[in-house]
């Protein structure tokens, strides 16, 4: 059996989860979510945490791990590349929630604006929930600028599923390409291919699975490693 599995075969546990078990998308991205939160708060209890969240289910993941980090009793902030309005499915659920929690957010409009950089000046940790498996192409903007700002700052980087820009999954992207450059990185369902290779360090950190609650079956069945 593989110890890593593709992120192909990652969507496709989130495909099949929800058609053939009538797994609702939301309760993926709840156990996702909550799960990472629980270990993040551990890992760091009461810490000041920014919460970088994209236009896809990543950043869905993101409005659910501040959701679950405000209850554990840390300070949580979000940088958001889009507003609800802007976002689909099961993401927009979450961004909706988090915003008529009146969580603070900032929308990113502008890359120069300061208080992005603020935002990054005042957290002990940063959360990459900008781009998962969804990821196709270099980094564009405003992504770049973003994941250069949270590599500049003096917080500890935790990257969700997998850091935002990582070469290793994209042909066309150099080793010099702009990724995030994590400390840990919390991946869902399996490790993914590349993470256990020599340097693939440099850019994920530390590698811990954080399971998503499909059943067993579906993993034994699509020849998923489990711990
Ligand atoms: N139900 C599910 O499918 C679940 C998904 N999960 C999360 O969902 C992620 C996958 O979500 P998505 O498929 O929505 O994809 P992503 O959240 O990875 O991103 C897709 C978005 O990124 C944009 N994008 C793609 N490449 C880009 C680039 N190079 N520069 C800038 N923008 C770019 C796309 O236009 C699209 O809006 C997983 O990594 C995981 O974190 C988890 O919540 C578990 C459940
Ligand atoms: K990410």
């Amino acid at each position: 059996m593989p110890q890593t599995i593709t992120f192909e075969q990652s969507r496709r546990v989130d495909q099949v989860a929800m058609e053939h078990y009538a797994m609702n998308g939301l309760v993926l991205m709840e156990n996702a979510g909550s799960a990472a939160a629980r270990r993040i708060a551990q890992l760091h209890p009461g810490a000041s945490v920014l919460i970088l969240c994209g236009k896809g289910n990543n950043g869905g993941d993101g409005y659910v791990i501040a959701r679950h980090l405000q209850l554990l009793g840390c300070d949580v902030h979000l940088l958001a590349t889009a507003t609800p309005d802007e976002l689909s499915g099961d993401a927009a659920v979450n961004a909706r929630i988090a915003a008529r929690s009146e969580m603070p957010i900032t929308f990113v409009k502008s890359v120069h604006d300061p208080d992005i950089q603020a935002a990054m000046d005042a957290a002990d940790v940063i959360v990459d929930c900008l781009l998962g498996t969804g990821v196709s192409g270099p980094l564009r903007s405003p992504f770049q600028e973003i994941v250069s700002l949270a590599n500049a700052a003096s917080a500890v980087r935790i990257a969700m599923d997998v850091p935002t820009g990582w070469p290793a999954v994209q042909a066309e992207t150099s080793d010099d390409a702009i990724a995030f450059v994590a400390d840990r990185t919390l991946t869902f369902v399996a490790v993914k291919a590349g993470m256990n290779e020599n340097d693939a360090d440099r850019w994920t950190g530390v590698v811990e699975v954080i399971g998503i609650g499909v059943p067993k079956k579906l993993l034994d069945d699509l020849e998923i490693p489990t711990a």
